[in-house]
């Protein structure tokens, strides 16, 4: 019997990629979609890539709406996520794709959101130490943000195998579509074509305690993070260039062998050959995630660089790969590999 899934959010940036996913999926039938100020428009106006669906009505987003689905996958602005959540019983399983339910400490949360945490779900990223497991069964997922879904999976090897220092520094670029579609001024076309420039600097951006999270938890103790994101001028797409201090005695051969350690079973993480570095081109509309390392021995670090699309692998093809998970399905299930470069 088919998968009976809702989209809240369906007119965003990650509502589409949801639904794109979602209509290549065998097992999924696409009921509901919700929207807010574009309640009652029809999908083919704020979605034209998704033909399938252009007669749809996108109906006001509210459990009455979602609930009787078997998943609701919740593409809304943080903070909007737990009201609508409260609502659903736990025979639905919910996806956030928001940061609500990513953060298991309530102070950082403060800090970076401003408002009351909502709470912590098992956390969307397979590829993590433990993470499938916690995912199995599940009816609550908390898809990661797309910042660490790149960092995390370019430096986890090297804490895993106790390669690093305790300190990671991470600048990472990104295309314009992961700031949503709402319009905002540094985000015309004559600001961001032909130029690059960072933002969140000196520590400020909300992904931060977000990675920290991840690699701490790897590596046993507190990890600390400086991250610098900067906004490229193209659609999709995150590069990530991480490094940290490597530890004394550590040697090119040593990082190489846990990077393919860490990765050697993974569907969807390749760790290039070496001597090829991640692009953003090469991953773009699939699920992958290209991740590349090296010793730098004149600086004694190790530097990691991953390549993912934010819309697929940083949201709604985590999304659905998790989902796949939680329902006892084959991982891999309705997520493209491939990319569309160039
Ligand atoms: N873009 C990205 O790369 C990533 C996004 N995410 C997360 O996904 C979520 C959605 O982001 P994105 O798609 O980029 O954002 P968009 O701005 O493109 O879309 C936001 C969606 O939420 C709806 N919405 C806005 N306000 C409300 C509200 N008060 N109640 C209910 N629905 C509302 C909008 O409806 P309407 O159009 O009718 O206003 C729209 O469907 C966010 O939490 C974001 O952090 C996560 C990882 C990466
Ligand atoms: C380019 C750009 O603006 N990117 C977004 C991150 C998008 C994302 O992953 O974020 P969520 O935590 O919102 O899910 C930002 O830096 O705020």
């Amino acid at each position: 019997m088919a998968i009976r899934a809702a989209v809240a959010g369906a007119s965003g940036y990650a509502g589409g990629e949801v639904l794109r996913l979602l209509l290549g999926h065998p097992e999924v039938r696409i009921g509901a979609l919700t929207a807010n100020s574009n309640a009652g428009q029809r999908l083919g106006a704020l979605q034209p890539h998704l033909p399938q669906l252009a007669d749809r009505v996108l109906e006001p987003t509210g459990a009455g709406t979602l609930a009787g689905h078997d998943v609701v996958f919740l593409a809304l602005p943080h903070g909007q996520s737990a009201a609508v959540a409260d609502e659903l019983g736990d025979d639905v399983l919910v996806i956030d794709c928001g940061a609500d339910f990513r953060l298991k400490d309530a102070g950082a949360w403060e800090r970076f959101y401003g408002t009351a945490h909502a709470g912590t779900w098992p956390y969307g990223l397979p590829e993590l130490p433990g993470a499938r497991k916690a995912l199995g069964g599940t009816r609550r997922i908390a898809v990661p943000g797309c910042y660490p879904t790149a960092v995390s999976l370019a430096l986890f090897p090297a804490y895993a195998a106790s390669l690093a220092e305790p300190e990671a520094v991470i600048v990472a670029a990104s295309g314009t579509s992961g700031a949503g579609k709402a319009a905002k001024t540094h985000l015309l076309g004559s600001e961001v074509m032909g130029s690059m420039s960072p933002y969140g600097v000196g520590g400020g951006h909300r992904h931060t305690p977000e990675m920290a999270q991840n690699l701490s938890a790897v590596a046993g103790e507190p990890v600390t993070v400086s991250f610098t994101p900067t906004l490229a001028p193209m659609p999709r797409g995150i590069l990530a260039t991480c490094s940290a201090k490597a530890r004394p005695g550590v040697t090119a051969q040593g990082v190489r062998a846990a990077y393919e350690k860490a990765f050697q079973d993974e569907p969807f993480v390749r760790l290039l050959p070496e001597g090829q570095w991640p692009a953003t081109a090469h991953v773009n509309g699939s699920n992958a995630v290209n991740v590349q390392v090296a010793l730098d021995e004149a600086a004694g670090r190790i530097v990691a660089v991953s390549a993912i699309d934010n819309l697929t692998k940083g949201t709604a093809g985590g999304a659905v790969q998790s989902m796949n998970i939680a329902l006892g399905l084959p991982e891999e299930l309705g997520l493209p590999y491939t990319g569309v470069a160039p």
